[in-house]
């Protein structure tokens, strides 16, 4: 297992980039991922993950920086020599050879010894649910069940640098994909291998991960915890990308502990720096619906019964404001107002979170 250190790094699949659109990977990323940690890298469909991960896999070489497993700059070694597992979006099985001999095959491939390569295989049948089925053709078996191997084949080795998943769900019946994706956490607490999970839907990120990296056009805009993602968004994108629904935004202008928004005032919980391009933004789960004079004059346009709660949807000016609601409470008729929780409103200037006085 190793740390993986991304230095000055940046991709463009043109020869000859001018524009910043030209770039895949904007100038320049430099992270250094934990060893040992489970990261998702969580973005829209285009901004750059396959890229990224397709760079530290070695299938992929980056135009700019360097990219070390530990200590070792691996930039210009091929996959072959990394020592990472891979999990691809479809099963890459053996039709003709055993579920067992699938599993078995990364350790055979390494010269391991039949009695470890007996208790590895064991020991991940069990974790993936086939134990039972061993002995069984991989031909034959569902779609899921081949995917289920290929993630059992991307495990069995113990010690890889890290084991990289691009969408490895994609197949699975979405009934099974939460039980797998608990699978793999249960499996990454249980072997602590270094872990890096492409996928585009939230949920799997948030719950497979510890550490979340969310891109945005070809750059990080921020890694951080499901709760940290959730309480303090780094950007506006992040905020809205994150959530069901996702945080709400309104351009204000800030005067110390005051935002002013369309003329009424929305009290924040510190003193914040003013400026030109400022936004607030508020999770639903902290925006409440009132009767009376005070908060943001409102106009409710639907409400959407959405299993334990409720999203109420309005209308503020010519923006949406949602506000969510536990399942059984009333939506009060005389309720025209939404008012935000004040230490949980968040400050942004052209789109990057500011600290208020005090705060992280
Ligand atoms: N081989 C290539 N040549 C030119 N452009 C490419 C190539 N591969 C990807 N791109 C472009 O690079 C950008 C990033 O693509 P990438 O596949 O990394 O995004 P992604 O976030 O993984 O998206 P998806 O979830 O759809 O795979 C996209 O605009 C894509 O069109």
């Amino acid at each position: 297992m190793a740390r993986i250190t991304l230095k000055d790094l940046a991709h463009s699949y043109s020869p000859n980039p001018q524009a910043p659109s030209d770039w895949q990977l904007k100038p320049t990323l430099n992270h250094a991922w934990v060893d040992g940690a489970a990261y998702a890298l969580l973005g829209p469909s285009g901004c750059g993950k396959s890229t990224l991960l397709n760079i530290i896999s070695g299938l992929l070489r980056p135009s700019q920086g360097r990219i070390l497993f530990g200590d070792t700059d691996v930039t210009d070694l091929p996959t072959a020599a990394r020592d990472i597992a891979q999990v691809f979006q479809f099963p890459v099985v053996y039709d003709t050879m055993t579920v067992y001999d699938n599993l078995a095959f990364p350790l055979r491939n390494k010269g391991a010894e039949e009695a470890y390569v007996d208790t590895r295989v064991r020991s991940i049948a069990g974790m993936i649910g086939m134990s039972d089925v061993l002995n069984r053709k991989a031909r034959g078996l569902t779609a899921d069940a081949k995917q289920k191997i290929s993630l059992g084949r991307g495990m069995v080795r113990e010690n890889v640098n890290a084991i990289l998943f691009d969408e490895p769900l994609t197949v699975i019946d979405p009934h099974m994909k939460w039980e797998l994706r608990t699978q793999l956490k249960a499996l990454h607490e249980e072997f602590g291998h270094t872990m890096i999970y492409v996928t585009h839907d939230q949920t799997e990120a948030l719950t497979f991960a510890d550490h979340v990296v969310v891109m945005s056009e070809g750059e990080v805009v921020q890694i951080g915890t499901p709760e940290e993602l959730f309480e303090r968004p780094a950007h506006t994108f992040v905020g809205y990308f994150i959530g069901s629904p996702g945080m709400n935004l309104l351009p204000a202008s800030i005067d110390g502990a005051m935002a002013t928004v369309e003329g009424t005032q929305v009290p924040l919980a510190a003193r914040y720096p003013g400026g030109q391009g400022m936004e607030i933004g508020v999770r639903p789960e902290f925006t409440r619906l009132v009767e009376g004079d005070a908060g943001l004059p409102v106009e409710i346009t639907r409400v959407e019964d959405v299993g334990r709660h409720k999203i109420i949807r309005t209308r503020f000016h010519d923006r949406e404001i949602n506000v969510l609601a536990p399942e059984g409470a009333p939506v009060p008729e005389a309720a025209r107002r939404v008012v935000f929780d004040p230490a949980r409103v968040n400050v942004y200037r052209d789109g990057w979170r500011v600290a208020g006085e005090g705060q992280p």
